[in-house]
Order: structure tokens, then C-alpha cells, then sequence
């Protein structure tokens, strides 16, 4: 497990764009037959992935987290951006699709990732949080009919903003959040640009209760998003391609303008659970 410190805005200002890279830009995640996990100082959130292609891979606490097991302390959140893949939970097995979801609660012993077919590998999105309490652990699909340890994504969580005159149009898709999938303090969903759109989370906020991380992907190789962060009035921008991750801080903006359209997973812990507990940056505002 890789661990990366908190950062202060006032000394953020002065990085160069490889110090940038080397604190928030989170490459090579998606391993064939690998678990890659970097732990975040900021607020303890664990991002990573599995990507089982010939191999079932199972999920340990590493030297890092000095528990017996990885979830003995935590929640996670997963989301399958590869082809269908199984997670066995404690021995119970759920087929998790192409863009579907799981939440597992805190105190499950086991977690065993696999692929449906090496040439069409899964590849499991993976954030985590502490934990305090159990909440049920779940399959979550975009569509369908719900059933025992099933949840459907509810049509209120697809939510369809902004227009293609502002390059913004695009869908967010709440997986993970009160009301739906209960969680101790992690929220998770996908956000997709319609094509022609490219800009994501414009116009932009900061939320001081809670940090995000960011994946973006759907994206051949030699596209790219440009990912602003830093304050509203002192921005600095990352680039970002295909299945690469980016932290980002309370104090930070999130947003991104893509060479084209693009797919991206947030993931957010902190303080309270409100997704539209935002503090918005007006674009006039913007530096
Ligand atoms: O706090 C919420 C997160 O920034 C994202 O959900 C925003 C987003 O996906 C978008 O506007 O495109
Ligand atoms: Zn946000």
C-alpha cells in the first residue's frame, strides 16, 4: 500500500507540476492481476483497485492499517469499470456487471475479486473509509428489479445537468448514499459527458466538510482531462489520462475539461453526508 500525506493550500501554491503529480495524481491502478491501494492521510480514504485476470485476487489489511483483516475497521465502496467479474463476500458470491456496485460493510472477513473472462477482465474501482458501524453490504445496479441484497439505483439519483451550449452536458449517478445505500460517512457515484461535453463539475464548488477522489476513464489513450484543483482564486491544473485517479482536497475545487467526452467516479468522505452540501464558486470568482 502506498501512503500519501495531507497537503496545506498555502504550500500548494508553490508546487511545480511533477510535486503536483507525485501528492494528488494516482497512476497504475489498473494492474492485470493486482490489488494496488494508496492510503490518503486526508480523511483515511483508501483508493484502489483489483484487477483480476487470471488470478482471484484477495483483499488484505497489508502491514498498514495494523488490523486483522482490511475491513475490520472500514467500509468500502466498489465499482466494476471492466467487464463482468465476481466478489465473494465471506463466501457469499455476487456477479457484479459492467458499471455496477457494491457496498461492503464494516467486519466482513473476506473479499475475493474475480473475472468472469481473462479476455474481458474486471476491473474493480475500490474506495474506502473508517468505519464504526455495520451497514448491509449490497450489489448495486443501474437498472433492474430489486431483490434480497440488491439495491436498483433510484430515478431521483440520476440526475442530468447542465447543456451541450456550455459543454457540460452530463448524467451523475449516485451509487452510494443516504437514502439508497447506507454508509458510515462514504458516498460514491459516476458522472458521464455526453459526447460534445467536456467539462465536468462547472460551475464548480468546494465542500470544506469533505474530500473527494476522483477517477476518470472512457478514454482512449491519448486523450486527456485537464483536472483543476487548488482554491477558487489560486488554481492549478493536472493532466490527467485514461483510468488514472486524482485527490483532492477539502479546500480544493474539483473540475475538469476533457480533449473530449469522459467518464469519472467520485468518491467522498468527511463530515456529513448532504451531497449538495456545496459551497459554490461563482465563475466570476474564478482565478
Ligand atoms: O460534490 C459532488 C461531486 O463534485 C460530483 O458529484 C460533481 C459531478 O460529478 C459533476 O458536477 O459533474
Ligand atoms: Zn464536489
Amino acid at each position: 500500500m502506498e501512503l500519501r500525506t495531507a497537503s496545506s493550500p498555502r504550500d500548494v501554491k508553490h508546487y511545480t507540476t511533477e510535486r503536483l503529480r507525485e501528492e494528488f495524481l494516482i497512476q497504475g491502478l489498473f494492474t492485470a492481476d493486482e490489488i494496488k491501494l494508496v492510503y490518503s492521510h486526508i480523511d483515511r480514504i483508501i483508493t484502489g483497485a483489483a484487477t483480476p485476470v487470471n488470478e482471484k485476487l484477495v483483499l488484505t489489511a497489508g502491514e498498514e492499517l495494523r488490523a486483522e483483516y482490511f475491513l475490520q475497521r472500514r467500509e468500502m465502496g466498489v465499482i466494476n469499470i471492466g467487464g463482468p467479474g465476481k466478489i465473494n463476500v465471506d463466501g457469499k458470491v455476487y456477479a457484479v456487471g459492467a458499471r455496477e456496485g457494491m457496498y461492503i460493510g464494516m467486519g466482513k472477513r473476506e473479499v475475493v475479486f474475480e473475472s468472469d473472462d481473462s479476455a474481458d477482465p474486471a476491473k474493480f474501482y475500490i474506495n474506502s473509509a473508517p468505519a464504526h458501524r455495520t451497514c448491509p453490504t449490497v450489489l448495486i445496479k443501474r437498472e433492474g428489479v430489486p431483490e434480497e441484497g440488491t439495491v436498483i439505483i433510484k430515478d431521483e439519483n440520476k440526475v442530468e445537468l447542465g447543456c451541450l451550449e456550455e459543454s457540460n452536458h452530463r448524467t451523475i449517478c449516485k451509487y452510494i448514499l443516504p437514502g439508497q445505500v447506507e454508509s458510515c460517512q462514504l458516498e460514491m457515484g459516476m458522472t458521464s459527458l455526453e459526447p460534445g461535453s467536456v467539462w465536468n463539475t462547472m460551475p464548480c464548488h468546494t465542500h470544506d466538510r469533505r474530500m473527494e477522489v476522483y477517477l476518470y476513464f472512457d478514454m482512449p489513450q491519448d486523450a486527456f482531462v485537464m483536472h483543476y484543483m487548488g482554491e477558487p482564486n489560486e488554481t492549478r491544473h493536472i493532466v490527467i489520462r485514461n483510468e488514472e485517479a486524482v485527490i483532492s482536497p477539502s479546500w480544493s475545487i474539483h473540475s475538469g475539461s476533457g480533449s473530449r467526452n469522459y467518464t469519472f467516479i467520485w468518491g467522498m468522505v468527511g463530515e456529513n453526508q448532504d451531497f449538495d452540501d456545496m459551497d459554490a464558486v461563482a465563475m466570476k470568482d474564478l482565478m
